[in-house]
């Protein structure tokens, strides 16, 4: 070991060995010195993590040791609100809170991370572009709710730019979506649901509520995991997966909203491959969704002609 003598460097002294380490007060001049290039006092860093949880007052969730500020409500479903939120502190970070309803059942959240997560984890060809594709869960817990009762409640990353569930886009419409947006939103779930089904598992509630759209990227995304299942060997599953996948398509074509009878401005190929894959889940689950992805590919080609970007309004103003 090479011997070693600490000196200070304001006046040349000798200085004890927990300079090494730790700020020491030099006995002759009184500098304070250290090593440490990066070293921050307590007192500075105590004042700065007060300042960075100032916002905390203003914060009505509390959940996995953050608190985070309610923006605006973004919508409900059978067990739970739905709100977009800011996590107060340094860093703040838009998030969706899912708190659950009074009297929802217990853990039912918790169960929808532990899923998400496991989702995420999921080490399968693909699983870098799709797991950017699916929900993503930063925490769970439980916090008091505006009414003083304990709530569980879900955080999940915001994703950016979705507008609503195509449920939302139905009843904006108040009639059938033209067709040719019917083929891409289809087409985007199929394409998850591919990546989901061969790593084992089926979603099991495909509904038109459970399909967030991304209207300027003619994006989906499958919300509501909280009903997923994992079975190597479930070919049912994931057939009927794909027949809810149609019929959730057959709302959003039909004329009257909750009577899914095909719109007539629907070219025939589309309807044809609609009608089929809504009632015969074998062939379903024999397609398969890329084969299923294949085929409305096909049909939209006979349909339409070559694809093309064509602007998705949500809101359509007639
Ligand atoms: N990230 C989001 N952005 C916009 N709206 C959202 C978002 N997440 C959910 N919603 C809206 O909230 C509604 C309810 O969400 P969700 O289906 O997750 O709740 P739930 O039905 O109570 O729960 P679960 O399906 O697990 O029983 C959705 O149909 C959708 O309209």
């Amino acid at each position: 070991m090479t011997p070693l003598t600490l000196l200070c460097p304001q006046c040349g002294s000798p200085l004890p060995r927990q300079a090494l380490w730790r700020i020491v007060t030099c006995t002759y001049c009184g500098a304070d010195v250290t090593r440490s290039e990066d070293l921050v006092r307590a007192a500075d860093f105590h004042e700065a993590y007060l300042r960075s949880r100032a916002g905390d007052s203003a914060a009505d969730i509390a959940c996995g040791g953050q608190c985070y500020k309610t923006i605006a409500h973004l919508g409900a479903g059978g067990s739970a609100s739905l709100a977009l939120a800011e996590r107060s502190g340094a860093m703040p970070r838009r998030v969706v809170l899912k708190i659950a309803h009074a009297g929802a059942p217990a853990g039912q959240l918790a169960r929808e991370k532990a899923i998400l997560d496991q989702l995420q984890a999921d080490d399968v060809p693909g699983a870098a572009y799709f797991t950017q594709r699916l929900p993503q869960a930063v925490a769970v817990g439980s916090s008091a709710s505006p009414d003083g009762q304990q709530r569980e409640v879900l955080v999940l990353r915001h994703p950016t730019g979705f507008w609503g569930s195509l449920a939302d886009v139905r009843l904006a419409y108040g009639r059938a979506i033209d067709a040719r947006h019917a083929v891409w939103m289809w087409r985007r779930v199929l394409e998850v649901l591919a990546y989901v089904h061969a790593g084992g598992w089926s979603h099991g509630r495909l509904a038109p509520e459970h399909l967030l759209v991304h209207p300027a990227d003619h994006g989906v995304l499958i919300i509501g995991w909280s009903g997923a299942r994992r079975s190597r060997h479930d070919g049912g599953a994931q057939g009927r997966d794909l027949m809810q996948l149609a019929w959730a398509m057959r709302t959003m074509l039909a004329d009257a909203p909750g009577e899914p009878a095909i719109s007539r401005a629907t070219p025939p190929p589309l309807a044809r491959l609609l009608e089929r894959a809504s009632l015969d889940r074998a062939w379903c689950a024999a397609l398969g969704a890329e084969g299923m992805r294949q085929a409305v590919g096909r049909a939209a080609k006979e349909a339409f002609g070559p694809a093309r970007f064509i602007d998705f309004n949500p809101t359509p103003s007639n």
